[in-house]
């Protein structure tokens, strides 16, 4: 009984192609495509690709009726696709297994010329296939075909394609799937002709602009192999090729994105499912870094590196970016505790929450060290120059603070960034701001360590105003945090759906412009 199977169990018998775009190729993927459990007893074996067909070869019938007694005798069929049948020995070998199991969902694609032009049946077989056709419940043939089972000449317009499809459903008592891939004009209109319906003639028709592709090859086997898996589910022809062709316009619509051969090429049988392909640990992470090689290398060319580098960097320049990142960091400790709350796992939200703590050490201890140090010339949100101030550090502990106890206030830079972030944590999703706070741990270890790498190799250059500072940067502890949130947000992004990953990547690739933008604000606002 059609209507019943939950993951449908369906047999193509049809012919083989090697390049994969139709054939038995075609309808194992648009079965599975479509949610089925996919089989195949193979008819003919061709040599084709997405040119045309340059051999082919029938195994001996008998071989056809072995794969279809194995089948048969051991799993319940839930739909059957018949697609090439090469001859009427091949034909008569199916029509004998169908009278012996009647399935109760059979699809034939009466095919006979392929999209190259090329014959897949033999002339004098053609009698034997209208023979077949009484035992199928859905008859799919392309207009060529359909005036060739009525020995007719083939419908030029819409109408005469209509009136055939009729003629051939009262003939076979079969519905007829009339199909306009091979009409002139921009439109690809689709009907299912039904002459002997109960309550009378029936022409359920689909329209639909044609899209403009040279991938057509295999359009008609996937279409009815997809067709026969959502009748199994359904038991409506009309639901189920609603399903089918939108799924298919798809398939046409994504066929460039598999640049598969220089003819006719195949369509995109896994469009809808690209998204949820398993990926490979670290393969997202990875790729987020990727989209960022240009910001990073920006990055590296910011004078704010070199002079650091050099120990030419001005000193209020140096004071301005500690004075900005004692700020940043206490927005950041936040954003970080907001990570821990919307964690996972225990493991993760220990280690976000311990960031969080460490932003807040880290912060304190800017204060009680560097930025005692170095005198700070604060400034407004706006990037104005306040009256000078000099933090002592004592008592901070991390308090939230407004910028109007002397520690000086956000720049413009830091503001926005920390904003980001916080509309980040806004989201609610883990994933999301799991991607905004990488750029921090990620870049920052990156510059860190290049910058100590350099430094260290070079011999002692006598007095390095900024020798200590660099010798911070080399922190095994930072760099082993680092991958951890690597790792954390990368199992994020593999559980994300599309759009989260989507904005996974735009969160991590703003934080990362954040990331240059901070660097250079010394320059431009000290
Ligand atoms: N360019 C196109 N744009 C939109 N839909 C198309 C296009 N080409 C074919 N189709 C659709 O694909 C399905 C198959 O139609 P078509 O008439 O091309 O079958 P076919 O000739 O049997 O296919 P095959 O290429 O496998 O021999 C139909 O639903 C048709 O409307
Ligand atoms: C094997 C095989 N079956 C069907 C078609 C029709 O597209 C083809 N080209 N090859």
């Amino acid at each position: 009984m059609p209507g019943t199977a939950r993951v449908p169990r369906v047999l193509s018998i049809a012919g083989s192609d090697p390049s994969g775009g139709a054939g038995i190729q075609a309808d194992l993927k648009s079965i599975a495509a479509m949610g089925g459990y996919g089989m195949c007893a193979i008819t003919a074996l061709t040599a084709q690709n997405t040119r045309g067909v340059t051999a082919v070869h029938t195994p001996p019938p008998e071989f056809l009726a072995a794969q279809l007694e194995a089948v048969g005798s051991d799993i319940a069929v839930d739909a059957v696709k018949i697609g090439m049948l090469a001859d009427a020995e091949v034909i008569r070998t199916v029509a004998a297994w169908l009278d012996a199991t009647r399935p109760d969902v059979v699809v034939l694609d009466p095919v006979m010329v392929a999209t190259s032009g090329d014959r897949l049946l033999a002339p004098d077989a053609e009698e034997a296939l209208r023979g077949l056709l009484t035992r199928a419940h859905l008859i799919t043939p392309n207009l060529p075909e359909l005036a060739a089972l009525l020995g007719e000449p083939t419908a030029s317009t819409w109408a005469v394609a209509l009136d055939q499809g009729t003629r051939l459903s009262e003939r076979t008592g079969a519905t007829v799937l009339v199909k306009g891939g091979h009409l002139a004009g921009s439109s690809c209109p689709d009907a299912l002709v039904d002459a002997n319906h109960p309550e009378g003639p029936l022409i359920a028709e689909f329209g639909g602009e044609r899209i403009d592709t040279p991938n057509t090859h295999g359009t008609g086997c996937s279409l009815s192999s997809a067709l026969a898996t959502v009748q199994a589910r359904t038991g409506d022809w009309q639901r189920s090729l609603a399903v089918a062709k939108a799924w298919l316009r798809g398939a046409l619509e994504a066929s460039g994105e598999l640049e598969v051969g220089h003819g006719h090429g195949p369509v995109h049988h896994f469009h809808h499912a690209q998204a949820s392909v398993p990926l490979a640990e670290g393969e997202f992470t990875d790729s987020l870094w990727e989209d960022t090689a240009k910001v990073r290398a920006e990055i590296d060319a910011l004078p704010f590196i070199a002079e650091l580098d050099g120990g030419t960097l001005p000193e209020a320049h140096f004071a301005y970016y500690l004075t900005q990142d004692a700020l940043y960091l206490n927005g950041y400790s936040r954003v970080l505790a907001r990570a821990s709350a919307l964690a996972p796992s225990e493991e993760e939200q220990a280690f976000w929450a311990e960031g969080a703590r460490v932003c807040l050490a880290v912060e304190a201890e800017l204060h009680r060290t560097w930025l005692s140090r170095h005198p700070v010339q604060a400034h407004d949100a706006a990037g104005q120059r306040l009256p000078d101030v000099s933090p002592s550090g004592a008592s901070r502990g991390g308090a939230p603070r407004s910028g109007a106890d002397g520690a000086g206030r956000p720049g413009p830079v830091t503001k926005a960034y920390v904003d980001h972030l916080l509309a980040a944590s806004a989201s609610g999703s883990y994933a999301v701001l799991a991607a905004a706070a990488l750029p921090c741990y990620w870049i920052y270890a990156e510059v860190g360590s290049a910058l100590h790498a350099r430094h260290a190799g070079r011999p002692e250059s006598g007095k390095h105003p900024y020798a200590e500072w660099i010798g911070t940067y080399a922190d095994e502890a930072f760099a082993a945090s680092t991958r951890r949130a690597i790792a954390y947000t990368d199992a994020a992004g593999r559980r994300a759906s599309a759009p989260e990953r989507e904005a996974m990547r735009e969160a991590f690739m703003a934080s990362s412009v954040y990331e240059r933008e901070f660097f250079d604000a010394p320059r431009r606002y000290a």
